[in-house]
Parts: structure tokens; C-alpha cells; sequence
């Protein structure tokens, strides 16, 4: 009895929107989630909070719950440096922006340890004023001078433990099986799957 009244379903009114400004994390998006959820995309640059890369996330995805009015998945990335105690984390953006691959590795040229990691922080909010639930994705790895194609932000420079290449020397497919991105999806993809999340089509909606 217990088992058989578990739950209601939770019906979300539409497809998430997956908010973003960024087309090369909207494309390892759409690779790893696949057809696994319901989704569609919407470029937007949303404004950010300063802060721990959990909050800043969480902040994001209230704000683009209230922009799309409706349930929507937002990233936020961060590249932590261990010998700068995580910085530049999710100043990276500007950090990359304003010193290049180059500036990058001299940041750390004063330590020995360039070790560093990717970190993912998806979160996911089901409507206007619903806490968002957030997943946090890590892969370890080093900050090495840029190595393969520069389409894709810090790629080049990170290079994951166990590997010879850096994120931009790997395959696509590879770069999805691994990252700090997959990781942070594979979370969001078994909560929806024990959430059990019904969605409506459109026609339910007319
Ligand atoms: O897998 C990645 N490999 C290399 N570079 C990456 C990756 N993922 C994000 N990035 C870059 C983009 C941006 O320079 C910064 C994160 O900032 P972040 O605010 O999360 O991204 P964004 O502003 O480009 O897009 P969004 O509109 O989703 O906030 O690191
Ligand atoms: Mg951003």
C-alpha cells in the first residue's frame, strides 16, 4: 500500500528551459542530456552574484525561473586554482577575458602546485519562487601552457588528472565523458529521474 501511494507526480507546465550566453556549453549541454529530459535553450547572459559558486548559481536560476516563468536549468562554471585557494572560481570569465592562456599560467608561476579544478554547479528550478535545487560537478586536473584548438574558453589550459591532453586537445566525446559539465548533468539526471517529473505538452495547455 505504502509503495503503490507513493508520491503524487509533479507536472511541470512545459519543456526546462536551459538558460545560458554561451553556445559551446549549450552544444555539451544538448550532447550529454541527449533525450533524457525535456528540454529547449534560451540565450540570455544573466546577471551574477558574487559569491560561493553554489549561491551564485542558485541566484541565477531564480532569476531566470521569473525571466522564463517556468522551470529552467542554468550552469555556472569556475575554474579553482589550489595554490589560490580556488580563485579566480567563478571570476574566471573575467580573469580569461583580461589575462589570456598565457596570464593564466602566470598566475601561478610564483607556486609550484598547478593543480587546479573545474567545477560545475547546474541548478534547477521548477517556477517563479521555487528554491532551486543545485548539483555540483568536479574534475580535477592541472593549469598547463594552452595546448589544442582556443573555441572554448580555458579548455586549452586544463589539463584532467589521467590524462595526457588538455580539455581542447580531447575529442567532444571524450571532453563529455569526463567533465566537470557531465558530471554535474549526471546528478540532474537521476534527480529527475527519482523526482518523477511529469511534463505537460503545449496542447495540455491550450
Ligand atoms: O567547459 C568549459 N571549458 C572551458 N571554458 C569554459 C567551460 N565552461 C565554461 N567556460 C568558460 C566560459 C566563461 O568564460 C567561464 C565561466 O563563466 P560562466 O558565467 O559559467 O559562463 P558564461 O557567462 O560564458 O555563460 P552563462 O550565460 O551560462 O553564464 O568559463
Ligand atoms: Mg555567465
Amino acid at each position: 500500500m505504502a509503495a503503490a501511494a507513493a508520491k503524487a507526480a509533479v507536472v511541470l507546465p512545459r519543456p526546462v528551459t536551459f538558460v545560458t550566453g554561451n553556445a559551446k556549453k549549450l552544444e555539451e549541454v544538448k550532447a550529454i542530456i541527449g533525450n533524457s529530459i525535456p528540454f529547449k535553450s534560451l540565450k540570455l547572459d544573466l546577471p551574477e552574484l558574487q559569491g560561493e559558486p553554489e549561491d551564485i548559481s542558485k541566484e541565477k536560476a531564480r532569476l531566470a525561473a521569473l525571466q522564463v516563468n517556468g522551470p529552467v536549468l542554468v550552469e555556472d562554471t569556475c575554474l579553482c586554482f589550489n595554490s589560490l585557494k580556488g580563485l579566480p572560481g567563478p571570476y574566471i570569465k573575467w580573469f580569461l577575458e583580461k589575462l589570456g592562456h598565457e596570464g593564466l599560467n602566470n598566475l601561478l608561476m610564483a607556486y609550484e602546485d598547478k593543480s587546479a579544478y573545474a567545477l560545475c554547479a547546474f541548478s534547477f528550478s521548477r517556477g517563479p519562487g521555487a528554491e532551486p535545487l543545485t548539483f555540483l560537478g568536479k574534475t580535477p586536473g592541472k593549469i598547463v601552457p594552452a595546448r589544442g584548438p582556443t573555441d572554448f574558453g580555458w579548455d586549452p589550459v586544463f589539463q584532467p588528472d589521467g590524462y595526457d591532453q588538455t580539455y581542447a586537445e580531447m575529442s567532444k566525446e571524450e571532453k563529455n565523458m569526463i567533465s566537470h559539465r557531465y558530471k554535474s548533468l549526471a546528478l540532474v539526471k537521476s534527480h529527475f529521474k527519482e523526482a518523477g517529473y511529469v511534463f505537460q505538452t503545449d496542447e495540455d495547455t491550450i
